[in-house]
């Protein structure tokens, strides 16, 4: 399905997806890929690594997509130069997928692990998120960078773990909304491969729902969308 509105740009929305090491930003997508796909939305990835292709060969093996639709990118230097300094390889492979396949409505850019301080180019995005996880620490929130504090969805994954790191999951994301001033925030848990509870209870869906409210724009009534 293509489901932008009538006076948006046409191709696909570009999702961006930052955050440190490890906080699980390739589970994210693990867990976004089938959730998306019952939906309709037809949905493309580009993975950055710093020397590797390892989080494109692991989405490619997940079964999840079609792994044509996966696309590496290698940074060879900080993870952010290829993001937001010079977004060039980063932007020809986006190019190259939906030139490839015409009725994407979503590509997702994971970004290799970075700190708190990465964001993602406006040339390259339309939308991002910032990982961050609760083994972290309980501070996280309170240190802010611009990933934290910036982007447009900050998400604090694993709380299926803050019992056994002694991190109170609630104060972590009361912290965290007093610092995002209003900006979207949302907690889940991306748990790996098959000891995940529901989408619902994870918190997949909420941000899904988000996406599809800020993104593509397809929960505005047909009345409104007429107008536009
Ligand atoms: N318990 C639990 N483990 C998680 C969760 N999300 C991710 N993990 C685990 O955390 C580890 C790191 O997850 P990844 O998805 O590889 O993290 P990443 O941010 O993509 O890592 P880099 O690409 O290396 O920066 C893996 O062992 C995951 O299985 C979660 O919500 N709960």
């Amino acid at each position: 399905m293509n489901v932008h509105l009538p006076s948006a740009p046409k191709g696909p929305a570009r999702i961006g997806i930052g955050g440190p090491v490890g906080s699980g930003k390739t589970a994210l997508i693990e867990r976004l890929l089938p959730a998306l796909a019952r939906r309709g939305i037809e949905v493309a990835v580009i993975t950055n690594d710093l020397v590797t292709r390892e989080d494109a060969e692991r989405v490619r093996r997940s079964g999840l997509i079609d792994p044509g639709r996966v696309r590496a990118v290698e940074a060879g230097a900080c993870p952010h130069t290829v993001i937001r300094e010079d977004p060039t390889l980063n932007i020809a492979a986006a190019e190259d997928l939906e030139a490839r396949y015409p009725g994407l409505d979503l590509i997702l850019l994971e970004s290799g692990g970075d700190n708190l301080a990465s964001t993602f180019s406006l040339d390259l995005v339309d939308w991002w998120m910032f990982v961050i996880d609760v083994g972290q620490g309980d501070d996280i929130p309170r240190k802010r960078g611009p990933g934290i504090v910036q982007s447009d969805l900050l998400v604090i994954n694993k709380l299926d773990l803050a019992p056994y790191v002694h991190v109170n999951a609630d104060q972590v994301l009361t912290e965290a909304a007093g610092v995002r001033k209003g900006r979207a925030l949302l907690g889940c848990a991306c748990r790996p491969h098959g000891r995940a509870a529901s989408d619902q209870a994870d918190g997949i869906e909420a941000i899904i729902d988000l996406i599809v409210r800020d993104v593509l724009f397809t929960d505005i009534p047909a009345e409104v969308q007429g107008e536009a």
